[in-house]
Formats: structure tokens, sequence, C-alpha cells
């Protein structure tokens, strides 16, 4: 099997920040949906990755439908756990449990594509936002709904928002809702999963920008996973181009986006001419 294309800055690029995750070599094999004698029981999701995201860079994640995006997403944030390889958090090698996981549940966060199935439709967004600070025991009931107040103006949104349920305001708004629970935490990465593609279009650069603007304003580091090539490229200091569970090229996003070394990431820009 071939190493990914790495494609390095120019020597005068800024260092990058140490990492706070670091995969190396990661597998992840799922048993497959529809297994039967004809077909394989086993899928090949993540087909040993490296990858590293520190804090105030934001890293793309592209590829085409399936081909392991947003199980290497779950991988990050500690919610899939890999078949092989190593997860370090800041240089630890992480192992899955108890405490590492809480560690990274705190530190690396994740906002997904569709923010009506994220949030519980039960809840006023009020108890949403308070219940990650319950459950890791952080401040006061008092500190708590103060926290949570910062975070909705954070956000862009009005205090009165605090009072409804998920369904009552638009997906737009859900989403800034689910980005402000992502923060809950004070992470120090967030993992962006196809965050705009279940939006609509007049509100998608709405949301794009915030998450940009938060990731510039709190220092955060970013990871944005979408197959829209152009949007990832705009938001992105360096890109992975993924292909069949493995990361085919690496580098930064105007170098491997507009001048792909790779035939597969040829392949993936010659579908969206306006980039070459
Ligand atoms: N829980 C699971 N059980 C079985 N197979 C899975 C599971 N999750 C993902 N897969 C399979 O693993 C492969 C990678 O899926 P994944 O969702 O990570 O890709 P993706 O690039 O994020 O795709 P999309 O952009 O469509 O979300 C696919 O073949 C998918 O069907």
């Amino acid at each position: 099997m071939s190493a990914p294309t790495t494609r390095t800055p120019a020597p005068a690029a800024a260092a990058a920040p140490p990492p706070v995750i670091e995969l190396r070599d990661v597998h992840v094999v799922h048993r497959a949906r529809t297994g039967s004698l004809f077909r394989p029981d086993k899928v090949h999701a993540v087909a040993g990755v490296d990858f590293t995201v520190g804090r105030g860079e934001t890293v793309g994640i592209v590829g085409e439908s399936g081909c392991g995006k947003s199980t290497l997403a779950r991988v990050m944030v500690g919610l899939q756990r890999p078949t092989s390889g190593e997860v370090l958090f800041r240089g630890e090698r992480l192992r899955h449990r108890g405490r590492d996981r809480r560690t990274l549940g705190r530190a690396v966060s994740v906002v997904f594509q569709d923010p009506a199935t994220a949030l519980n439709p039960r809840m006023v967004v009020r108890e949403q936002l308070v219940d990650p600070l319950r459950v890791h025991g952080i401040g006061s009931e008092r500190s708590r709904l103060e926290r949570v107040r910062e975070l909705v103006s954070l956000v862009g949104l009005p205090q009165s928002a605090l009072e409804v349920l998920p369904r009552q305001i638009s997906g737009g708004q859900r989403q800034r809702v689910a980005i402000a629970r992502a923060l809950t935490l004070e992470p120090d990465v967030v993992v962006a999963d196809e965050p705009t593609s279940a939006l609509d279009v007049s509100v998608r650069a709405q949301v794009l920008n915030l998450l940009t603007d938060l990731k510039d304003e709190l220092g955060l580091g970013l990871v944005f996973i979408s197959h829209d090539i152009s949007t990832v490229r705009y938001v992105s200091d360096r890109v992975a181009v993924m292909n069949a569970g493995r990361v085919v090229e690496t580098g930064p996003a105007d170098v491997v986006l507009g001048n792909p070394a790779d035939p597969y990431t040829r392949t993936l820009l010659a579908a969206t001419p306006s980039l070459l």
C-alpha cells in the first residue's frame, strides 16, 4: 500500500502548533450492515490513517461519500474505538476507557451534520447546554447558568432562545445551539462533520462564518469534514484527502487543492471544475 503524498509548506510558513490529537496508523473495521455469503462481512472504513490537529488551525478532510470521514471523526472524539493504531492526546497514548475517555470528551467536541437529531427534542435549550456542565461536575447551578447565557450570546442567539425546544427554532438556529453545546466544556478542538450540509442554502454561509469566527476568537483547533471541496479550501489551513479509508494526499490546503499531486485528488477536483 503506497504512503500518502505529503505536501510540505513553503519554508517561510509558521511551524504547526503541537498537536492536541494525533492519530497513528489508525484502522477501523466495521461489521458490515449487510454481510452475507456473497458480500464481505467487514468494512475497512479507516485503513491506516495518520492525522494531527492542534489549537488554532483548521484541518479539512475531504473525500467522497463512504470514504471513512465520519468514522475518522468518531475516533477523534472518542466515540469509536480504533481496531488498531494509536490515538494520542497531547502526546499521551489514550486507552479509550474511564478517565481517558472523559479527558478526550472535554478536550475534543463534535458538531454533527443534523442538529435535529443531535439535540434532545424534549429538552429546552437551557437544559441541553447546562447538562454537560452538570455531568462533568463543573460549577454551581448559578455559574452554570451564567456560562450558558454567555454561550448563547457567543453563537449569536437571543437569551430567549434558552427557554425553547429545538423544534421551535429554525434549522440554522438549532445548529447554533449545537455549536454552543460543543463549546460548553471549553474544548481545545471542535470536529465539525458536514456541519452545514443539512441546512438551507441561505443560512449555510452564516453558520460556516460563525464556526470560523469562533475558531479564531477562542483559538480552537477545527477539523472541518465535508465533501464540498470549495468550502474546505476556503476554511482550511491544511487538508487531508481520503479515498477508501486512506489519506491519499495531505498538506497546505492551497497547495493540495490548488495543484494536486495525487491522481485521486485530481479526479475529485475535476468534479469541481471551477477550482482547477
Ligand atoms: N457503524 C457502522 N457499521 C457498519 N458499517 C459502517 C458503520 N459506519 C460506517 N460504516 C461503513 O464504513 C464506510 C465508511 O463510512 P463513513 O460514514 O465513515 O464514511 P463518510 O466518508 O463519512 O461517508 P458520508 O460522507 O456518506 O457520511 C462505509 O462503507 C459505511 O457504510
